[in-house]
């Protein structure tokens, strides 16, 4: 059995003149959580609308279980299941009931229907509360309904978009716990977010997309030797950018050659260097002599954040 159950291959989506995702390549496999990273507005949420049909692509193609999007669009979605950042709940069924829709949308009958729902309710906990209605539940437990819906007839690929918005610590908790289950059971989970420490807690490999662009993939673990332990030394205060310049490129060319300047202008200096805290008092003495002030300092070890950083010299959260 081919292991890869979704390919997006030189995906385009433009809304008028604003191209919103920009040739996105990327495959996941059964059994895995792929995570679609990056900061508000990078084209994450218009990925998963195209793959999932609701917006038709400008460009290139997706497949979901050997099914083109567009052109076997049926066969496609019998095989996706959607949890989509605006919850998607009937707010006149019951708990049960919205279960139910979602499993006869996708053809499940009878006592097969029946014994899916019982499961998926215990399942997503709220088999105590079959018979209310979503709107006496909480955030979060409309979420684990929301998550129940979509996976009610077990789907292949499931496609969560930012399910961790706006839910308390304990829900997010189980909603992981959920993702890993069904990755468990075998499914393939693509899973967008600007957390990176929920990517890094839950994803088996990652791709980072800014402006549209995938900016860099891989497994976790690889995304993150890529950094060669860099830390991010991150100092805001007063520099002069030239003078502030000469003085770095005096340290790189002298005993810290691995010392890169990620982005600098007259308020704040990043760098990046492995082994940072090593180096402070050379680095703090240079600045000083080179007339600047520093307000503030911050260090950060090599994390998907600071790859981030790294990549784009931006915040992933501005
Ligand atoms: N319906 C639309 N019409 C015009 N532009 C849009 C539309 N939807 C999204 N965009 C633009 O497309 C780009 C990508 O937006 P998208 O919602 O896919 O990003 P995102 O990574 O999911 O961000 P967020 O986490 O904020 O939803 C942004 O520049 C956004 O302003």
């Amino acid at each position: 059995m081919n292991s890869t159950v979704l390919i997006v291959e030189n995906l385009g989506k433009s809304y008028g003149d604003v191209l919103a995702v920009d040739g996105v390549s990327f495959r996941a496999e059964r059994g895995s959580v792929f995570g679609l990273l990056g900061p508000n507005g990078a084209g994450k949420s218009t990925t998963i609308n195209c793959i999932s049909g609701l917006l038709p692509p400008s460009s290139g193609r997706a497949s979901i279980n050997g099914a083109d999007i567009v052109n076997a669009a049926k066969a496609a979605k019998q095989s996706l299941g959607v949890v989509p950042q605006d919850l998607a709940l009937y707010d006149d069924l019951s708990a049960i009931d919205n279960l139910r829709f979602w499993g006869q949308a996708y053809g499940l009958r009878g006592s097969e229907l029946d014994e899916r729902v019982k499961t998926v309710l215990t399942y997503i906990g709220l088999g105590d509360r079959a018979r209310d209605l979503p709107k006496t539940f909480s955030g979060g437990m409309k979420r684990r309904l929301n998550f129940g819906c979509a996976v009610v007839h077990r789907p292949a690929v499931l496609l969560l978009d930012e399910p961790t918005v706006g839910v308390d610590p304990q829900s997010r908790s189980r909603l992981f716990e959920l993702v890993e289950s069904e990755r468990a059971n075998g499914a393939c989970i693509v899973y967008t977010t600007h957390y990176m420490e929920e990517a890094e807690r839950l994803c088996d490999s990652v791709a980072i997309i800014d402006n549209g662009q995938l900016i860099a993939q891989g497994t976790v673990a690889a995304l993150r030797e890529q950094l060669d332990a860099r830390d991010v030394l991150q100092l805001s205060g007063n520099f002069d950018t030239e003078k502030c310049t000469r003085a770095i490129n005096d340290l790189q060319a002298g005993a810290l050659d691995k010392l890169q300047i990620v982005s600098h202008d007259e308020g704040s200096l990043v760098l990046s260097l492995p082994d940072a805290s090593q180096h402070l008092s050379s680095i703090f003495q240079v600045l000083d002599n080179s007339g600047a002030t520093i307000a503030e300092t911050s260090l950060r070890r090599p994390n998907l954040e600071t790859l981030f950083m790294l990549l784009t010299g931006k915040e992933l959260r501005e």
